[in-house]
Order: C-alpha cells, then structure tokens, then sequence
C-alpha cells in the first residue's frame, strides 16, 4: 500500500522515467527556472552548481523508488531536519517545488497530461510538508541548525593529509563511528562529511582526518588552508556504521587512508568498555609516509592485547592499490570470518571490493559495517530506463541521516 494516498504511483513513475532520460536537459531547465524566478535564492547555493545537479536527481530518484516504502516518511522528516543548516524556509520549498514542476512539465512534453502534474504536485506537496515537520521538531527541541567549532588543532601529514582539532561552542553528540557535515566560509555554502576521529571526549573536542583530493576545494581548504582560530561549521553527526561489537564478541577492523578516522573512534570505544576483546586490525595506505596514525595505533593496541594489528602499505613505487590486492591476501589467510563482526572504512572502490572478498570469504553480509558512501556519479553513468534503476538504484549523494547521535542539544 502507497504511504501516500490519492497520488497515482504508475503514473508518476511513467512520467518521472520520461524526465529521467532528459535528466540533464530538465537539471538545467528547474535551476534555470528557480534562480530566474526568485533571484535571491542563487546565493544560498554553491558556486560549483556541478556537484548539485547530480544531487537533486539522485534525490529526487531516492524518493520516487520510494513512494510506497514505509520508511520513507521518517526519513524525509530527518532529511528535513538536516536541511535546516541550507537554511531552507518554506518559502523555499515552495519555489523549489514550481521550479520542479516546470521543469518536469518542459522535459516529459506529451506525457504531461493534467493528470501527471496534479499526481506531480500533490506528491511533492507531501514530501515538503514532511521534511518541513522535521525541521519544525528539530528546531522545537532546541537543535540548532549547525555546530559552530573552532579549530584548536591542525597537523600536516605531508602535502595531502591534515588532522584537525575542533572544539565545538556547545555540546555536540556524536557516537563513535559517526560522521558529520562540515562547512567552512573559505568554500561557501559547500558541506562535505568527515568521519569523527575520536570517541566522545570530556573536552569535547573532536578530531577530523582530511585526505586532500585532486581539484576538491573543501579539502584543499581544509588541508592546506584552515588554521587554529577559524571556525568550522558542523552538522548533525550521522552514519550507519555504528554498531559496537558486543563485549566477548570476535571482530576485525579494517581501515584504509583516512578510513582509519571511524576506525580509531571505534577502538578508543573498545579500548574504554571491552578491553578484552579479541579480534584483528588492519591499517591499509598507499605508502609509509601515509601511515599517519601509527604511533596512535600503537598505543591503541597496547591497551587492546587481544588484537592483533596489521599494516599494510604498497611496495615503493608501486602504485597505490598494490595495497589493497596485499590486504586480500591477508584476509585470504585469515580464519573464521563467519564468527567475526567486521568494521569497514575507507575510500569507496576499497569499500566494494573488499566486501566482495569478505562475502566470498564467509563473512556475513549483516554483520560486515560501512558507511554508505556516494558514488561519483555524471549524467552519462546514470542508469538509463527504470528497469536499470530497479536493478541497480543509484545511490543518494546527501549522506543518511538515519542514525543521529542521540542526546539533549
Ligand atoms: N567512514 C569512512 O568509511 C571513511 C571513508 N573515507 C574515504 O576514504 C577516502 C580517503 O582517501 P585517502 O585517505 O586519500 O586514501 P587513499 O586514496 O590513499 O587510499 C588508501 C588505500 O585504499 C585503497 N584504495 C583506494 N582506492 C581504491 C580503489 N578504487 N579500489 C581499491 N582499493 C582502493 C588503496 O590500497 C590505497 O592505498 C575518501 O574517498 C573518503 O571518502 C575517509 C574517511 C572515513
């Protein structure tokens, strides 16, 4: 049964896949539309519009694959509340669904039938009134709508790689494991998330592990431009890969580049509450001078005896993924996958392919945990009819709000 009542599901469906094959041309059009008719929204978006014109459909694909999904709801209403750090008002939400609807309008052409645009209009109408009632919730409780966090801290680790220390103005919940948004003013209105790098501190102080990556401007920002003083922006820390292992439980943890970020909050975790357990780590980088939490690992390991540590690094001069083909030898020769609970992170191609092995090797699937990551995802690698998006969906680039620290604010 549709969760939404009076809305023709097929038809929506048939239309959304007509606009879905002239995704870019109906991109362009509903910006075009939006920024054209209410000109004081362009400035609360990003200067980059690249990045987001894959977003809005990869949402928009999240939704309508989702319409009769009783879980949809709920996480519209967290969606919602998430969205209050874009500053998104009614208003808002109101020009953004016209803007939609004419450009839906413009890219199905014949198949636009009044019956299409009132289904169209009356589901949308229910999404916003559902992300609205989360942001309401949200800001009733007192949430704010984003942390502010000063820079205490900022280590270099060679060109690419920097650790920061931030101490948010209040109280900020997290739970190990968790990521969150961050915003800094040096690239406006652009948030990219950032695995926690520490388990909840009596300071409150938290640790961000930044990769710097080729032609990305948050993370060349974060790199090589923040210094201690400047204030950061975070919002609502996230993120399924959370579940710690039972006490007594076997568990492996695997990280890679800054992957080992979740990973160390996961251990200092362990290191607190079950200083018994028994398991194995395995610290992947490309190159020694990218294994920069060893001495950290060391220490973690230390007061966790019962884990042995692996690292694991390519050979000199051999390219980077030599590393990853070394790992699944390790795992090759590991035992016991079935009994184990194994913690994953790292960049996504790492993630898919490691997984694969874990599978093969006997691991469950349910009890393997990683953050869901975005695929980086053109137009051109979109699937192209709905038969390719039912066996493949695309993955949503907003990250998934679905399992918020809990906590006062
Ligand atoms: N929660 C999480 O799962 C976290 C994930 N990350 C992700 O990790 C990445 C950071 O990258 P860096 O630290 O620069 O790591 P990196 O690019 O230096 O990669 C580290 C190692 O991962 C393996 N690897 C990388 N790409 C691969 C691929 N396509 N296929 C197979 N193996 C691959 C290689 O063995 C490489 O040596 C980002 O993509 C970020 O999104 C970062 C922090 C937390």
């Amino acid at each position: 049964m549709p969760y939404i009542s009076g809305v023709d599901l097929p038809l929506l469906r048939s239309t959304f896949a007509v606009v879905e094959r002239r995704a870019e041309h109906a991109v362009t059009y509903f910006y075009s539309h939006l920024f054209w008719r209410n000109p004081g929204v362009r400035e609360l978006f990003p200067e980059n519009m690249v990045p987001q014109r894959d977003r809005l459909f990869a949402a928009l694909t999240h939704v309508v694959t989702r319409l009769d999904d009783p879980a949809l709801p709920g996480y519209l209403e967290r969606l919602g509340r998430d969205h209050r750090k874009f500053l998104a008002t009614p208003a808002l939400y109101a020009a953004v669904g016209e803007s939609l609807l004419a450009a839906f309008a413009h890219a199905a052409g014949s198949t636009w039938t009044v019956e299409a645009e009132k289904s169209w209009s009356e589901a949308y109408g229910l999404v916003a009134d559902l992300m609205l009632r989360g942001a309401d919730e949200s800001a009733a409780a007192g949430e704010p709508a984003w942390w502010d966090a000063d820079v205490v801290g900022h280590e270099r680790h060679g060109d690419d790689l920097a650790v920061l220390t931030l101490r948010p103005r209040r109280p900020y919940p997290f739970l190990p494991g968790q990521y969150a948004g961050v915003s800094s003013l040096r690239v406006p209105r652009v948030w990219r998330t950032y695995s926690l790098g520490n388990a909840p501190r009596e300071d409150g102080t938290l640790e961000l592990h930044v990769s710097r990556i080729r032609g990305g401007a948050m993370s060349t920002a974060l790199v090589a431009g923040v210094r201690p003083g400047e204030t950061l922006r975070l919002s609502a820390a996230g993120g399924a890969a959370v579940a710690a292992t039972a006490p007594g439980g076997l568990r492996t943890y695997i990280c890679a580049g800054t992957g080992w970020a979740p990973v160390k909050a996961l251990l200092e975790e362990a290191a607190g509450a079950d200083p018994e357990a028994e398991g194995r780590i395995f610290a992947v980088a490309r190159s020694r001078e990218y294994l920069y939490g060893r001495e950290e690992l060391d220490a973690l390991a230390a007061r966790l005896p019962g884990l042995s540590v692996t690292y694991i690094t390519s050979a000199p001069r051999h390219p980077r993924d030599q590393a990853t083909e070394r790992l699944l030898t390790a795992l090759r020769a590991c035992g016991r996958w079935p009994d184990h609970d194994v913690h994953l992170a790292g960049p996504p191609g790492f993630l898919t392919e490691v997984s694969e092995v874990l599978a093969e090797l006997g691991a469950d699937p349910a009890r393997t945990r990683h953050d869901v990551l975005p695929r980086v995802g053109r137009f051109t690698t979109r699937p192209a009819s709905r038969a390719e998006w039912l066996l493949e969906p695309p993955a949503v680039h907003w990250h998934d709000p679905a399992a918020r620290a809990p906590g006062a604010f």
